[in-house]
């Protein structure tokens, strides 16, 4: 490794997806700044598509938008029913996403009522699962939370395949959303989501970049709705640059996740106003990143073996 890299360790503010400081590395191009922070789980193999994410940013940039500004959900992780309801009326949202299955049912619906109540009767709520169930709960626990949060706009990822997601689908009555059967398919291009789906959930660093992300949004043919990794801002802004090139975008997006995180690497956060957040035509500069410095040196022996792996398979 030559390049000039910064490696960060933020901490969570609440524990999201088991895990509880975000960790990544950071690397300046002719085109700006690119970050590089795939999951601890995700093996080299997997992380591919996030380095050439993080490279695309650096060295390409990205396509042209057609939309200035993003609509967000706030998203409420697994806490009492009084912070969430914080949370939510904090964040200036009308949409919010919760995170259920990791709590008993009765936790998540009263988390869910009092999310309702923080939004009003004209806001969405949305729930994911992270495929945490069977076909079975899973329509027990949709039935239950849909009359909890006053109605839910879709259910992302109740179940592991694409074939319970289709049962779940006919065995209910609100949408479902495929976000992991996208994510972690081995050709995210060819994976027929469109059966066992409403909505497909598109994150732009697991799907290798902006471009590649378009294409595969345009080959699910279903509405999308572009979420994070837990990206500081200067992975974000490529989440976001997907969501502003996208054809057509109907729903809010998950890109309100910096609130998650306890600081940020640059002073030009993306944080929403009032809902929204706005197009970048770049990267930020990660200005404040000598604040959460880490000196783990498995983020760049990581970082080289990945990209090892990427000039192979080009
Ligand atoms: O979609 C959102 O509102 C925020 C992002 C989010 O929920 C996630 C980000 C990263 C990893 C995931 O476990 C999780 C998700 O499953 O969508
Ligand atoms: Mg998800």
């Amino acid at each position: 490794m030559n390049r000039r890299v910064h490696v960060y360790s933020i901490p969570m503010r609440a524990r999201f997806r088991g895990i509880t400081k975000r960790t990544g590395l950071l690397f300046e191009g002719p085109a700006g700044w690119g970050e590089f922070c795939p999951f601890e789980e995700y093996d080299d193999d997997e992380s591919v598509p996030w380095l050439a994410c993080a490279l695309e940013a650096a060295h390409d940039g990205w396509p042209a938008p057609v939309r200035d500004r993003i609509p967000v959900n706030c998203t409420v992780p697994v806490v009492s029913p009084e912070k969430a309801h914080e949370i939510v009326a904090r964040s200036g949202c009308s949409t919010a996403k919760v995170k259920v299955a990791e709590s008993t049912l009765i936790e998540d619906c009263a988390r869910l009522e009092a999310v309702r109540d923080a939004l009003g009767p004209g806001g969405f709520v949305r729930v994911d699962a992270n495929m945490m169930w069977d076909v079975d709960t899973a329509v027990t626990a949709i039935k239950a939370m849909d009359r909890a949060a006053g109605g839910l706009q879709y259910v992302e990822q109740p179940c592991h395949t694409l074939d319970e997601l289709a049962e779940v689908r006919r065995k209910v009555g609100v949408p479902i959303a495929a976000d992991e059967s996208i994510r972690k398919a081995e050709d995210p291009l060819r994976v027929a989501v469109s059966g066992a789906a409403d909505i497909a959930v598109i994150k732009v660093a697991p799907l290798g970049g902006v471009r590649r992300a378009l294409e595969i949004a345009e080959a699910c043919g279903l509405p999308c709705v572009v979420s994070s990794a837990l990206e500081t801002s200067v992975g974000m802004a490529a989440g976001v640059a997907l969501a502003a090139a996208l054809p057509q975008l109907d729903h809010a997006c998950g890109l309100a996740t910096l609130s998650l995180l306890d600081g940020d690497v640059t002073s030009d956060s993306l944080v929403p106003v009032d809902g929204y957040l706005p197009v970048l035509t770049k990267p930020p500069v990660p200005d404040r990143v000598t604040e959460f410095a880490s000196n783990d040196t498995a983020w760049t022996e990581r970082y080289d073996r990945v990209l090892a792996k990427l000039r192979a398979s080009t």
